[in-house]
């Protein structure tokens, strides 16, 4: 299942690469790696959960995108001479190898029965140690019965080419829509944590049931809430809803900053200046990123969630990663129903109307308007008053930090994992996507930029992701249009920073090349998982300096002769004199902008390239 390939080359000095050039140049690697190492340190002293999480919350929030380099469609050299080696070769290969370490470990480290004992007596409660397994090859038609989607459900999702329900969705679907209506404003169905691979179809798996269960709405409410880490997921998603919402009634909003709030307040409340008991909303969905939604709860007057029935945090993870100013707990808080003082003389009586199915459809009510205003049946007031609204937590890679997920006051919750625990306990493994193709390719850090320039030749690259770690400033604006090049087709090559590299989904993207391997694997998971995504095949190619020696029996070699590399050399050189040049005019700290740059310098002359960047 998990395979990674080794793609080598034959170490041989560079002779011809002028020797100042390549001094600079290795200073500047060096800084970066000094960097990167401090950032290693950084992030080990603030994990605490075991969970392979990389990089600070701090740390990723104040980054943004990476620059952007448009490739026009090189001349393609032949494609190389992969092939197998004799076992004899590949034993001289890696007897050669240099004792190598900078992989990341797919498994979590394997736990002593006391270790698992101790962290279970740290709190991990029994539901999130033993989750409900799906193989990943379970699929159903769209319209099985047993999924029971809507028939204009049905009929949108095969107007949009969806056949059959990935195994996420044939999971979670029925769940959602077999334990809901929207009547029940008292009772949690029970929350559900869904653990499944990149690519593998979490966004449909809650969009459609959410349409099919909120298009019975008479009157629009704000009912359904989901959270994403950032402003293009936001619109990524947003744009899903309302695909999937054509021929209902329902309305899908966002908020993420990207507009003015005077903007957002209008289109997702609308009137400002009355005051309504139960607030006011003219979205049924409302699809944000934390920070803005905090901000639009605190001052934008009539905006409530008191009618809310589903709260979704879309990749999970990385999420209850972020404390902006406490996100989470203040959404909770928001959907507490608030006992308020009505004069008794003014209730009046309430006729419940059903629909063909014998369903309440009186949902329009909150349950604050039911309780206190209404004659309505009483009911028990002594449950928790967030129970109400069902949360549903979606990641490839979910969190088991007993302290994080206690923060998210679950109710009955179920954890669905989509083939993605081992059967031995305490050994959990993250899951890539079956159709992902992974390489790696052993350099010394001075040889990185060359290994990348024979790549782009030699890959017949249509569609790449190459992720560093490391950002440019980028207006969201200029980050949508870029975005929206490269999923057209107009930019073949997008560099970019880890924030690009999670959720974003772009059905083209057949390479993804990490310049750098990421420290942790949960991040390792998330960037490769940027191609190969719904089954479609993709390769990722991980440059790495060394090699953990444990590794090599399951990495297959592959060789490329040195002579391949020598027609580039000429541009290694240029492109280094070119960049040194580049680097004195500057006179600034290139660490962040080194590899856009580089590359930039290592292009054939005749190429066509953009570098957006400040
Ligand atoms: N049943 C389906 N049939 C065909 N394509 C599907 C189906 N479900 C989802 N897809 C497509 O698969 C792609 C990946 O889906 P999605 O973005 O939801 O993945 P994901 O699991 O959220 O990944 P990530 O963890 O990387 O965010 C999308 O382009 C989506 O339209």
């Amino acid at each position: 299942m998990f395979q990674i390939q080794r793609y080598e080359i034959e170490q041989e000095p560079l002779q011809d690469v002028s020797t100042a050039s390549t001094e600079r140049l290795s200073k500047i690697n060096e800084r970066f790696q000094l960097k990167r190492k401090r950032s290693i340190k950084s992030n080990q002293t603030q994990q605490v959960d075991g969970s392979q999480e990389g990089g600070s919350t701090k740390k990723e929030i104040s980054r943004k995108d990476g620059s952007i380099q448009k490739v026009a469609s090189t001349e393609q050299i032949s494609k190389n001479t992969h092939g197998d080696l004799s076992l004899q070769q590949q034993e001289k290969i890696t007897k050669n190898l240099p004792v190598l370490q900078a992989f990341p470990t797919f498994d979590r480290p394997k736990q002593t029965p006391q270790e698992i004992a101790a962290v279970k007596s740290l709190g991990i409660p029994d539901w999130l140690a033993n989750p409900i397994i799906v193989e990943s090859d379970s699929t159903k038609t769209i319209d099985h019965p047993s999924i029971g989607l809507s028939e204009r459900s049905i009929k949108r999702c095969k107007a949009l080419g969806i056949q059959e329900c990935f195994a996420v969705q044939t999971a979670v679907i029925p769940l959602l829509l077999h334990s809901r209506n929207l009547s029940d404003t008292h009772k949690s169905p029970g929350d559900i944590c869904v653990s499944a691979p990149t690519g593998s179809g979490k966004t449909l798996a809650y969009v459609l049931p959410i349409i099919d269960i909120l298009s019975k709405r008479i009157v629009t409410r704000l009912r359904v809430l989901v959270i994403l880490p950032t402003r293009d997921l936001v619109v990524q998603v947003k744009e899903t809803f309302d695909a999937f919402c054509k021929g209902t009634s329902l309305k899908v909003g966002m908020v993420t900053g990207q507009q003015s709030f005077i903007q957002e307040q209008d289109q997702i409340v609308g009137d400002l200046q009355g005051h309504f008991i139960g607030g006011k909303s003219k979205v049924d969905i409302l699809v944000a990123t934390p920070g803005r939604l905090i901000e639009h709860l605190s001052t934008t007057p009539n905006f409530t969630l008191q009618h809310l029935r589903f709260l979704i945090i879309d990749e999970a993870d990385r999420l209850l990663n972020q404390s902006y100013h406490d996100w989470l707990s203040h959404i909770l808080k928001s959907t507490q129903l608030q006992q308020v003082t009505v004069n008794p003389s003014s209730k009046k009586s309430v006729e419940i109307k059903y629909d063909s199915l014998g369903v309440p459809i009186n949902d329009t009510i909150s349950a604050l308007m039911m309780e206190s205003f209404l004659h309505v049946p009483k009911v028990d007031i002594s449950e928790p008053k967030t129970s109400a609204i069902q949360k549903l937590l979606f990641s490839a890679t979910l969190t088991r930090n007993p302290a994080k997920i206690a923060s998210l006051h679950l109710v009955n919750p179920r954890y669905i994992s989509i083939q993605s625990m081992d059967k031995t306990e305490g050994e959990i493994k993250y899951v890539l996507p079956s159709s992902l193709n992974e390489y790696m390719i052993a350099s010394t850090s001075s040889e990185k930029p060359l290994v990348i320039l024979h790549l782009l030749h030699n890959l017949h690259i249509s569609s790449a992701l190459f992720v560093a770690e490391y950002s440019s400033d980028l207006s969201q604006e200029e980050r949508r249009s870029i975005l929206n090049k490269f999923k057209n087709g107009e930019i073949q090559l997008l560099i970019c920073s880890d924030l690009i590299a999670r959720g974003i989904d772009i059905d083209r993207v057949d390479t993804v090349i990490n310049y750098d391997v990421p420290i942790y694997m949960k991040k390792y998971v998330h960037r490769v998982g940027r191609t190969a995504r719904a089954g479609r095949k993709g390769d990722a190619y991980s440059i790495v300096e060394t090699q953990e020696a444990g590794h090599l029996d399951k990495i297959k070699n592959v060789y490329i002769k040195s002579s391949k590399l020598d027609p580039l050399k000429a541009i290694y050189k240029e492109s280094l004199e070119a960049f040194k040049e580049y680097i004195v005019n500057r006179d600034a700290v290139l660490t962040d902008y080194l590899l856009p740059n580089m590359l930039l310098y290592l292009q054939p002359v005749d190429t066509n390239h953009y570098v957006y960047k400040n």
